[in-house]
């Protein structure tokens, strides 16, 4: 079924398929755009980093979180409000992250970071961020625009990262960076439209996936935002449902939620991601899991993580994410690339005024 290219070509027709195709290309000019970042900041002038930001972009900030979580000796964390928390100060880093450089949250953030007096650097493709943070007189790193903002994950993400080496937060990503644009290369000739079914991992997952509920569960600490990012995936281009949860928490709640309504838990297709950095129990955990849910759901599918850095690997099941969607919104017959829902909120909030 999915083998009928005429039917993809159909339902892409902006070209989602050949912006995850070219991930690695994207992967690449983010690499350079991160070499020639420049600052004056130190790792000493900073406590604390805030990267603020929604959507794709709050989730490339989340990605960079959990990297280097266990290397970075001030806390990282991800706001995606209007708002930012009192503890913001002068010895705070705000990374206002936004491809358009108009959502309304994250340059209200962005205000606020001033009025607070933080130390501000904006990663954006242009808007009033990239107007407001130059004008400001504020470091800018400028991406290219082009795409969908879930579509430049690499433009998200790399400069992000790069901008943690730059400050000396953590160490250098260089290697990591060349081993993910080799995986990469390599998963897309095996997860493209050319390749059949029987040899084409993603096609299956999302044969699976069909006509489901797809729940997505990865594990603190090492998978918990990309389990966050196929569900955002698989919503914003597939326009189907899915959910995510994050292991062990979910060993404390929503395993118990699996008992009635039977027909509805008889819809649930799990996929559960696995990496080798998992914390031993959690993996014992999902196996565990997965014994208890056999016969309840309608399945539980284990995919593992691909390449030797922890940046490879995590790109390696995002890239596998990101194919499946695509697939998924092919075999519902719908456009990956239009956000309509979103697009009637934004129109429906510009009319209001406060
Ligand atoms: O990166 P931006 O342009 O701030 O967008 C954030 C999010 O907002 C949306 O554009 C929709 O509101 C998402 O598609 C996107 O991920």
């Amino acid at each position: 079924m999915l083998d009928n290219l005429e039917m993809i070509a159909q339902n892409d027709p902006s070209g989602m398929f050949e912006a995850v195709y070219n991930l690695p290309e994207q992967i690449q000019k983010a690499y350079e755009i991160g070499k020639n970042i420049s600052v004056d900041i130190k790792a000493e002038d900073i406590d604390k980093v805030v990267i603020t930001g929604l959507g794709g972009s709050a989730i490339g900030g989340n990605l960079v979180r959990v990297f280097v979580l266990d290397q970075c000796k001030v806390p990282v964390i991800v706001n995606r409000d209007y708002v930012l928390p009192a503890y913001v100060n002068s010895k705070t880093l705000v990374i206002a992250s936004s491809y358009s450089g108009n959502t309304e949250e994250t340059l209200s953030a962005y205000q606020d970071a001033k009025a607070k007096g933080a130390k501000i650097i904006a990663i954006t493709t242009g808007g009033k961020l990239k107007e407001m943070a130059e004008k400001d007189g504020y470091y800018v790193i400028t991406i290219p625009g082009g795409l969908q903002p879930r579509a430049a994950l690499g433009y998200s993400f790399i400069p992000l990262l790069m901008l943690f080496v730059k400050i000396g937060l953590i160490p250098p990503v260089d290697d990591q960076i060349e081993e993910t644009i080799k995986v990469l290369s390599d998963l897309r000739e095996r997860y493209k439209p050319e390749v059949p079914e029987e040899k084409n991992l993603a096609k299956r997952l999302t044969l699976k996936l069909w006509n489901k509920l797809p729940i997505i569960y990865g594990i603190s600490g090492t998978t918990e935002v990309i389990a966050e990012r196929w569900k955002g995936q698989i919503c914003e281009n597939s326009k189907s449902p899915a959910y995510f949860n994050v292991f062990s928490e979910l060993n404390h709640n929503e395993i118990v939620g699996t008992e009635s309504p039977k027909h509805i838990l008889g819809l649930f297709e799990i996929v559960m991601l696995h990496d080798v950095e998992d914390h031993k129990r959690n993996a014992i955990r999902m196996d565990i899991t997965k014994d208890l849910v056999k016969g309840v759901v309608s399945g539980v599918n284990d995919i593992y993580s691909i390449g030797n850095s922890r940046l490879a690997r995590m790109f390696s099941l995002i890239y596998l994410g990101d194919y499946v969607s695509l697939y998924l919104a092919t075999l519902y017959q719908n456009d990956p690339t239009p956000v309509k829902k979103i697009d009637i909120l934004k129109n429906k909030l510009a009319e209001i005024k406060d």
